[in-house]
């Protein structure tokens, strides 16, 4: 399959709420010159407009139907990248605690699951990307040739969150903010369609104790290997 990946390797990066996907693929993806897909963000835009059409979140044909018609793109804007539902840009939206649970609820239904896969497959088939989720090791890509599984004690997921939180001049407590992370852990590792696991052929990396930069090195230099351009030192 990969000679058809005619921009480079697939790199997945699974893994639990606040153990540095995002800002990880963000930053390799810039060392390599690769493509970042959020998929979490696809994920919340669905749970947004599912929110704002007034659909339950166990109403599966309500959902199919609202994902036939919902187009999601992302554009690049600077250093940042703006995520697009139907045109209109709900980056700010989409990153609130409220959408992060409905997302993880909504993400468990089959029509929804069904839907992105196909957007994702779709998005990554040439290679040169890299995808952040909590499937896209074992059932987006099973066959990308990289796989990172990101985690860190719940404890310090929630630290991580609540301080954003804090920066952003949200009132949640420390305590509030862990538990929703680990509400959030189960219904992900819980459900029954592309539960969050860990593939057999992932590199662990647990950041606990880690910073950014350090967890970075690990991820560049793994990468590199694989491409057959040798350890960065
Ligand atoms: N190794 C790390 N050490 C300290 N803070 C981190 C680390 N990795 C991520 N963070 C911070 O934790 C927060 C959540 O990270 P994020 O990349 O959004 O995680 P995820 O995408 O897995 O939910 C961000 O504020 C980020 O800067
Ligand atoms: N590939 C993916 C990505 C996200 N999701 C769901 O979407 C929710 C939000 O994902 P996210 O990556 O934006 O969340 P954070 O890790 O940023 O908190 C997760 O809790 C999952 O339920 C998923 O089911 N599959």
């Amino acid at each position: 399959m990969s000679a058809v990946r005619t921009n480079g390797v697939i790199v997945a990066i699974d893994g639990p709420s606040g153990a540095g996907k995002s800002s990880l693929t963000k930053l390799l993806a810039q060392r390599l010159g690769y493509i970042h897909i959020d998929t979490g963000a696809m994920f919340r835009a669905v749970a947004l407009m599912s929110k704002r059409a007034g659909i339950a979140s166990d109403d599966d044909a309500g959902l199919a139907e609202l994902c036939r018609g919902l187009e999601v793109n992302f554009v690049r804007d600077g250093d940042s990248c703006r995520v697009l539902a139907n045109g209109e840009d709900v980056s700010r939206e989409i990153r609130t605690e409220e959408i992060g649970l409905l997302t993880s609820a909504i993400s468990a239904r089959k029509p929804v699951r069904e839907a992105l896969l196909t957007m994702q497959r779709a998005m990554g088939a040439k290679g040169g990307v890299i995808l952040e989720g909590r499937d896209i090791g074992t059932v987006v890509f099973p066959d990308a040739e990289v796989k990172f599984f990101l985690s860190a004690s719940a404890e310090e997921r929630g630290r991580r969150r609540y301080l954003e939180l804090a920066a952003r001049g949200d009132q949640a407590t420390l305590e509030e903010t862990i538990a929703k992370v680990i509400q959030r852990d189960q219904q992900d590792e819980g459900r029954e369609h592309a539960p969050l696991r860990q593939a057999e052929d992932a590199l662990a990396i647990d950041s606990t104790t880690l910073s950014i930069d350090e967890v970075l090195a690990v991820m560049e230099n793994t990468v590199r290997k694989r491409l057959g351009q040798g350890d960065k030192g």
